[in-house]
């Protein structure tokens, strides 16, 4: 996602063949590399491959509207449904990976004092805090001072020393991105405003547009495992610019980190908007365009 295609934030994903039985797979990737999981790119692609008429119509198979696709990704095969309305995707739901506590209550020195989050997997290993939106709002003009802090805070786990690895994906390892988080006041069976307005910091300090698909399952699969929320309600998570994505717990029984560690399932539904086509191309004596570039922030 370097330029001059891309742009520091932007990310991506690639569409490639089956070849475990699903519909399709995806594999992200954002400026500093291959990511994991990627809840907006799943439902960006489920939609992609629905409007441009990739998956034939017998797959409509739950409800006349209801199609089930799913995605071959680096954490399994992840199921998703998908509304048709026949003309566009209305949204697209999928279950996440498994989502599970790896450090509870961590509290860590930063230059905005001390803060306290928890290492989640969600697919990656993300850190969650917490802020007072009067002390730092989650707010696009603030967005300069949350990729400093989430860059910092990022470095500082990482040189902590601490293990954070999943024994059943053992190829993702280290911390993916810090969740700034602004609780929201409402009652919790209002399954219609945001529970509370976020933004990642991931990779090499990229600002999240989405709410972050896998990010809401870890969010919301880790309070509901600390006991601070139940599996009745929907979850709403606002993104920095506004954008929605609805969560709720699907399943409370599952294990992950091969049985050690209590874990729940979480379902997202969010909705994506085709923008357009590109074609790209390389030219080998372009040395710059050819390999691409980013300028580090
Ligand atoms: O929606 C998501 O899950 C992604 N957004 C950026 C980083 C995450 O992978």
């Amino acid at each position: 996602m370097r330029e001059p295609r891309g742009h520091y934030d932007m990310f991506g994903g690639f569409l490639l063949d089956p070849t475990e039985g699903g519909d399709a797979a995806a594999l992200f990737m954002n400026p500093s590399g291959y990511t994991d999981q990627c809840g907006h790119g799943m439902i960006a692609i489920v939609t992609l491959l629905i409007q441009l008429g990739k998956l034939p119509q017998e797959r409509y198979r739950l409800k006349p509207d209801l199609m089930q696709v799913r995605l071959e990704t680096t954490v399994g095969i992840l199921e998703t449904e998908a509304c048709w309305n026949g003309e566009k995707v209305e949204f697209v739901k999928f279950k996440n990976t498994p989502v599970w506590i790896l450090y509870k209550d961590l509290t860590i020195k930063s230059s905005f004092g001390q803060i306290t989050g928890d290492i989640v997997f969600n697919g990656a290993f993300n850190f969650f805090a917490e802020f007072d939106s009067g002390q730092l709002q989650v707010k696009p003009e603030n967005s300069a001072r949350i990729m400093e802090l989430g860059g910092e805070i990022k470095q500082t786990i990482q040189s902590m020393g601490l293990e954070i690895s999943n024994k059943d994906f053992p190829q993702i390892t280290g911390l993916h991105g810090v969740d700034f988080i602004n609780l929201r006041k409402k009652d919790a069976s209002d399954d219609s405003k945001p529970n509370q307005k976020s933004v990642l910091v991931f990779g090499c300090k990229q600002i999240d547009r989405s709410p972050c698909g896998s990010g809401t399952a870890g969010r919301v699969g880790s309070l509901f495992l600390k006991g601070k929320i139940s599996s009745e309600h929907y979850f709403v998570n606002e993104s920095i610019i506004g954008s929605k994505f609805k969560a709720r717990i699907v399943n409370t029984t599952v294990k992950a980190n091969r049985d050690s560690k209590p874990a729940c399932i979480v379902e997202i539904q969010g909705q994506a908007h085709l923008l357009g086509r590109t074609e790209w191309w390389l030219d080998p004596d372009d040395v710059i365009g050819y390999n691409g570039f980013i300028i580090h922030r």
